[in-house]
């Protein structure tokens, strides 16, 4: 069910001029949310979230991972109004949204997967409808600046259906970010983009979080979602699997490895555990758990078995480590 952004409540919070201080609450609470889909056809019914407790602080850029299929865009259409929860309490910047739908909704703003941009529209006439939808005054909208923010500036009078799919992201990031929204949600932003639009939104994302906006990213590069998330939840099924600090998440990962340069020797026998392979130019690299094997021991193994170490290097857990260790 797509319920009608014009529903949307008409108070822009200017909170990119830095006036909002995040509030006491969080900015996203979710509790027990279910969303079954109804059954196309004879189909059965689809169980996409089978409740959900998600709490998403404010000012935070919090990664939603999880694998294709997992429910991440149905909890974000949920959230951006766009899709009806079965059951379950969805609070937006303190808003209820079965209470307070029009404040919940105009507290977010979410640049979608899909590029739904009308075509006979120019940026600037689009991200001023957009505004009107939002009930944005016209003295209130920041279309030149958005502009500006986004790169479009050269192209605001274009034809949106002349815009290459990079600008066209671009504006519907500008388009989200209408009516200055507390909370701004990104579905898979950086898919399939080059390298300078990934900058750019990187760039923005950056600073509209130092202003006190808090985001919400879901995207299948999990070294994206490492060097941005402050922190992480990790869905799978329906189900959340785990939430925390990115640190706290890399840490728990119990995964280390230590990498030598041994001339070319071969690997001696290793304590249980350690899991040898062979490197470009004959490294030998021995991966470890650092809660059951010490890399003193690793070492100690290679002087016993008469190793000499050239080199030596380390590597720490991914979060790529972590997703897998959860989700298979
Ligand atoms: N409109 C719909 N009608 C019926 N089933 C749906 C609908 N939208 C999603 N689903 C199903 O709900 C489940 C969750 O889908 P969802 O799109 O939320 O997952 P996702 O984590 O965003 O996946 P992806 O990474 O592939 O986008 C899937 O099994 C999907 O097939």
């Amino acid at each position: 069910m797509i319920d009608d952004p014009r529903l949307a409540a008409s108070q822009p919070r200017n909170l990119t001029s830095g006036q909002t201080a995040p509030p006491a609450t969080p900015a996203i609470e979710i509790t027990g949310l279910r969303k079954t889909y109804a059954p196309a056809g004879r189909g059965a019914p689809r169980e996409a979230l089978r409740g959900i407790d998600l709490t998403i602080p404010a000012g935070s850029i919090f990664g939603l991972l999880g694998p294709n299929g997992a429910g991440k865009s149905t909890t974000i259409n949920i959230l951006a109004g766009l899709v009806r929860k079965t059951e379950g309490r969805v609070t937006i910047w303190g808003f209820d949204q079965d209470v307070n739908p029009r404040q919940s909704r105009a507290a977010i703003g979410v640049m979608p997967q899909e590029l739904n941009i009308d075509p006979f529209l120019s940026p600037r006439v689009s991200l001023e409808m957009q505004a009107g939808l939002y009930g944005v005054p016209p003295r209130e909208r920041w279309t030149d600046e958005l502009l500006a923010l986004v790169g479009l500036s050269d192209q605001a009078e274009a034809y949106s259906r002349n815009l290459s799919g990079g600008m066209k992201r671009r504006l519907l990031l500008a388009k989200a970010l209408v009516h200055r929204p507390q909370v701004l949600v990104l579905d898979e932003p950086t898919a399939g983009v080059d390298i300078g639009l990934r900058e750019m939104l990187w760039t923005n994302v950056r600073r509209l979080n130092a202003q006190g906006m808090t985001i919400i990213l879901t995207t299948h590069y999990l070294e994206e979602a490492q060097s941005m998330c402050d922190e992480i939840a990790i869905i799978d099924r329906g189900q959340l699997v785990t939430r925390a600090s990115t640190s706290d998440l890399l840490a728990a990962a119990d995964r280390k490895v230590l990498v030598i340069d041994s001339g070319g020797a071969s690997a001696p026998p290793m304590p249980e555990g350690v899991a040898v392979s062979v490197r470009d130019r004959g490294r030998l690299a021995f991966t470890y758990a650092p809660s059951q094997v010490s890399a003193d021991a690793i070492l100690e193994a290679l002087r016993l078995g008469g190793v000499r170490v050239r080199d030596l290097s380390t590597e720490e857990a991914d979060l790529e480590d972590v997703f897998r260790s959860f989700v298979g």
